[in-house]
């Protein structure tokens, strides 16, 4: 009883929240409505809109697919344009045949007339097998290549947007639906053909039935309607739920993933998480089944009352037929090749709409990934902008203010900070955890622009510069640096992409990080492939992976450096001596902002900025910083620490005496 009880606890219904989803994600993952109101009238699924939709989605394919292979798309086209006309022909043929076998003389005689017709048949059917099978062979090497071109079209934009994008839900939302427009314009090719074939063939059909009597078109028409209209209603229904369910298959799917995750292995088995995440992910599945299971059941209704409307308006039309026959309007042999050519046509009419909602259903994912392209468009990192100055003297924030987007009503990241970062000086910025000095970073590094405020170089505001130039000044060490799943190679000649990867220098951007030692101990050197989980793949540890990063960094070989956190995973003596060549990179001149909980190596320093909440709370050198009678904020953090590194503090800090005669004593 108990466990029906709990089985029900982490069921629910499509607008039920499941225990899992409130659990690990805060609440519903799915989009209840409203979705598909940002953007006019997308969502038109009626027969009416997908017709005048239609041709201009068809072109825009036919457009991806001639960029992806233009003399593959020819020889499609052509073939699928031979394959109609064989078809037609045939229909025509078999037509004539009929007439000779139906009409008056003896059985050789009329079996004779009927020969060159039956020939033609044989012929037309012939050439349709081989222009059908051109048509796959050329289908089958465009079909990859229009996938790839969409990929591209979409990966190339997406890589160049704003971080305040890719951060951005809504944009998210986006590029999962847009993931499958890439696949869904590989499909249309297919569809495309098909819908070519049966609209040729339909062609030919309601020609030769409008030839027999007219009354019989508007009949077959008929006939296809409930059809149409089922695979409308179903093809509408499956687009909207998709839509809706979108964020919450991609947890699901997150949840699958984090299972067999390298990296969450030793916790998945040393925490016993995975019953805990398995019981989740069936959780999320079934509740996408029942989903699945709701569209099914639907369908299926759709399905049966189309197909009863179908069968009334068949006898219809047979019926009339009879009428006609019975009534002396029309002859066995004509009857004959109605009955023919309404069965033709209405598999045809019956194809070509289905062919049609399909191509309609993929062309709705290939317009979401237009609109992911649009929308990437709009938020792309501007290329061109001002210059920055050849040689800049300084960096100054000016009262930046800055709020993460989607985080309204939260206190700001950044407060009206003022900061100035000289050339061939070495900035610290200290502070507790969320006190802002990432975001300054951020902002300097030009991944983000202020809210209010302005970030200068010399002269040239950042928000108005040129932003890949920007990008070139700097190098970043950041906190949670990337670790490439790549070879050791790549991990450090990644700094500069584009530069060929020159072994002399990655040599020395290892030995400046000292990383040399753990590349030279590697099975493959340089060579190796730092992945676990692939052939050869190897790992490495925390603090090796830091030095690669710097090392990274030092190989950018970028004025403004900026170390987040740089020392964080390394042995003391590793420490001392990243902090060491920090220094001797400002005596070249280069600028280095530093980031770091460790006060004892903020010592050399030229500035330190203490940032509590967003603000700027002290300034000023080492030495001025620590004085007793300043703000104490500093002086008081690093008494704390020194306390903690007892033999640190006594060797750094001034011997100050407080009121009560003993040594420190901070806020
Ligand atoms: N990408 C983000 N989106 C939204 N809010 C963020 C984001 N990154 C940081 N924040 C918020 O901005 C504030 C400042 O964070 P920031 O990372 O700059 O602090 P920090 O001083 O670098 O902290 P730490 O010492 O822990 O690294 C925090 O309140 C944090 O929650």
């Amino acid at each position: 009883m108990r466990r029906r009880k709990a089985a029900r606890a982490h069921q629910a219904g499509p607008q039920e929240v499941s225990e899992s989803e409130r659990l690990l994600f805060g609440g519903p993952l799915r989009y209840e409505g409203g979705w598909n109101h940002h953007d006019g009238s997308f969502l038109e699924l009626s027969l009416r809109a997908m017709l005048a939709r239609m041709p201009r989605l068809i072109a825009a394919t036919v457009r991806l697919a001639h960029r992806a292979d233009a003399r593959a798309l020819r020889w499609v086209a052509g073939a699928e344009l031979g394959g109609g006309l064989a078809q037609a022909v045939g229909l025509v043929a078999v037509n004539q045949a009929l007439a000779g076998l139906l009409g008056g003389g003896a059985t050789g005689e009329r079996l004779a007339a009927a020969v060159p017709a039956l020939c033609l048949v044989a012929a037309a059917a012939a050439m349709g097998a081989l222009f059908k099978s051109a048509s796959t062979a050329g289908t089958g090497r465009l079909e990859p290549k229009v996938f790839r071109v969409a990929t591209e079209k979409y990966l190339e934009r997406v890589a160049r947007v704003e971080l305040a994008a890719v951060e951005d839900e809504e944009f998210h939302k986006l590029l999962d639906s847009a993931q499958w427009g890439a696949e869904s314009a590989r499909r249309m090719i297919r569809f495309c053909t098909s819908v070519m074939t049966a609209a040729i063939s339909l062609i030919a059909a309601a020609g030769v039935l409008t030839v027999l009597h007219p009354a019989l078109l508007p009949l077959l028409a008929a006939m296809t309607l409930p059809s149409a209209w089922s695979s409308l209603t179903i093809a509408r229904r499956r687009y909207v739920s998709f839509h809706t369910w979108v964020q919450h298959a991609r947890a699901g799917q997150l949840l699958g993933r984090l299972l067999i995750d390298t990296q969450a292995a030793p916790e998945v088995r040393v925490h016993n998480i995975g019953p805990f995440l398995l019981r989740h992910f069936r959780t999320m599945a079934e509740t996408g089944e029942r989903e699945q299971t709701r569209l099914a059941r639907l369908a299926a209704r759709t399905g049966l009352i189309a197909s009863g409307w179908t069968g009334l308006t068949a006898a219809a039309t047979y019926l009339t037929l009879g009428l006609l026959l019975w009534s002396g309007s029309m002859d066995l042999a004509v009857a004959g090749t109605a009955v023919i050519a309404v069965r033709t046509g209405s598999a045809s009419l019956e194809g070509l709409v289905i062919q049609l909602n399909l191509l309609y259903e993929e062309s709705l994912f290939v317009a979401d990934l237009d609109r992911l392209c649009r929308e990437a468009d709009r938020r792309l990192i501007p290329e061109a902008g001002r210059p920055l100055p050849e040689k800049v003297r300084a960096i100054r924030f000016e009262n930046v203010s800055f709020a993460y987007p989607g985080a309204a009503g939260d206190e700001p990241a950044l407060s009206g900070v003022d900061v100035t970062i000289r050339t061939g000086r070495i900035v610290a910025l200290v502070g507790n955890n969320g006190s802002g000095k990432s975001t300054l970073v951020k902002l300097l590094c030009g991944l983000y622009v202020p809210d209010s405020g302005r970030v200068l170089w010399d002269d040239v505001d950042a928000a108005e510069a040129d932003r890949t130039a920007l990008f070139d000044r700097v190098a970043v060490v950041a906190q949670d640096f990337f670790r490439w799943p790549f070879t050791a190679r790549v991990n450090v000649a990644i700094g500069r992409p584009d530069a060929p990867s020159d072994e002399e220098l990655l040599d020395a951007a290892a030995r400046y990080a000292g990383a040399d030692e753990t590349v030279a101990a590697l099975p493959l050197g340089w060579d190796t492939l730092l992945a676990r989980g692939y052939k050869g793949g190897h790992q490495i540890s925390g603090g090796q992976w830091q030095r690669l990063g710097i090392a990274r960094a030092r190989h950018r070989d970028a004025p403004v450096l900026v170390v987040d956190e740089p020392t964080s995973a390394l042995d003391a003596e590793a420490e001392q001596r990243v902090f060491d060549q920090i220094r001797d990179l400002a005596a070249e001149g280069q600028t280095v902002v530093l980031i770091t909980h460790r006060l004892h190596s903020v010592r050399h320093a030229d500035d330190i900025y203490v940032l509590e909440r967003g603000r700027v709370i002290e300034q000023g050198t080492f030495e001025e910083l620590m004085r007793p009678h300043g703000p104490g904020v500093f002086r008081g953090m690093y008494l704390t620490q020194s306390r903690q590194y007892g033999h640190e503090g006594k060797a750094a800090v001034p011997a100050q005496k407080n009121g009560r005669g003993e040594v420190g004593g901070g806020a």
